[in-house]
């Protein structure tokens, strides 16, 4: 997909650039039950010591799954339509595969993110597949949280961006298997330039804070 990123009042819809959207409502059950499913799986596969017949039966399986669920797949750049309830114009959109928040994406966490007073807020508890050193949350996962959750600020907030810098500050080790607290806000527009800012938090103390500066993209 090219962006073009010209200054814009209007809020963008993806239809505008050829993109599908999908309501959040139109998700089947059997599709969420199934993104769950598999979301367990990738833990079971990462830390698996079954038996080796045992591990070649299952990726027999899941091959034959695989290749079952391949034979109808969904345009690159599916965007999912969040808050429903609002106007179209004020509505989110979000890749659906996003891989911090997409509804369909089993490696996702995922990480919902819900408009507060302040700013944005959402939780989130990671198991071993986002292990970086032992016990805790990898590094780049914890930026990739951080830019979702200040990309959300400026889209929900201002206008949807790109991220043109990230600073993340890592101030204490985050843990997995702890309800993780994650908020942003935007600090300040300047054109087509919103700096935003959030944190990441365990036990109330913060573990990480990103500053980030996104870009609007032309609607
Ligand atoms: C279609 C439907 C849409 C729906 C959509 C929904 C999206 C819903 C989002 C949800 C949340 C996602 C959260 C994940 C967000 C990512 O992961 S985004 C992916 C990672 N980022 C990228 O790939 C961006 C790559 N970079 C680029 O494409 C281009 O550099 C940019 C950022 C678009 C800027 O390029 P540009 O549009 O040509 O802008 P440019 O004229 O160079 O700069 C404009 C201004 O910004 C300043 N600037 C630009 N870059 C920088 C920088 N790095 N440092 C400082 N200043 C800068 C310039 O100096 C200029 O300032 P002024 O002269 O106006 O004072």
């Amino acid at each position: 997909m090219t962006v073009n990123t010209q200054p814009t009042a209007e809020r963008p819809d993806p239809r505008a650039y050829g993109l599908p959207v999908v309501r959040q409502s139109e998700i089947p059950a059997e599709l969420r039950s199934l993104v769950s499913r598999v979301h367990d799986l990738i833990d079971a596969v990462a830390n698996t010591e079954a038996d080796t017949e045992t591990l070649a039966e299952a990726a027999r399986t899941v091959e034959g799954l695989t290749a079952g669920l391949n034979v109808a797949r969904r345009q690159i750049g599916t965007m999912v339509k969040r808050d429903e309830d609002l106007p179209e114009e004020a509505a989110e959109f979000g890749t659906i595969t996003n891989i911090v928040a997409g509804d369909t994406n089993p490696a996702a966490p995922p990480l919902t993110l819900h408009r507060t007073p302040e700013g944005l807020r959402g939780e989130v508890t990671l198991n071993t597949v986002y292990q970086g050193p032992p016990g805790l949350v990898h590094g780049g996962w914890i930026a990739a949280m951080l830019d979702q959750a200040l990309g959300s600020a400026s889209s929900i907030e201002v206008h949807p961006g790109l991220t043109a810098r990230l600073e993340v500050n890592y101030r204490n080790p985050t843990p997995l298997f702890t309800p993780l607290e994650i908020t942003s806000r935007v600090d300040r527009v300047d054109g087509r330039k919103v700096h935003v800012s959030g944190e990441i938090r365990a036990h109330g103390k913060v573990t990480a804070e990103g500053t980030a500066l996104m870009i609007l993209i032309k609607g």
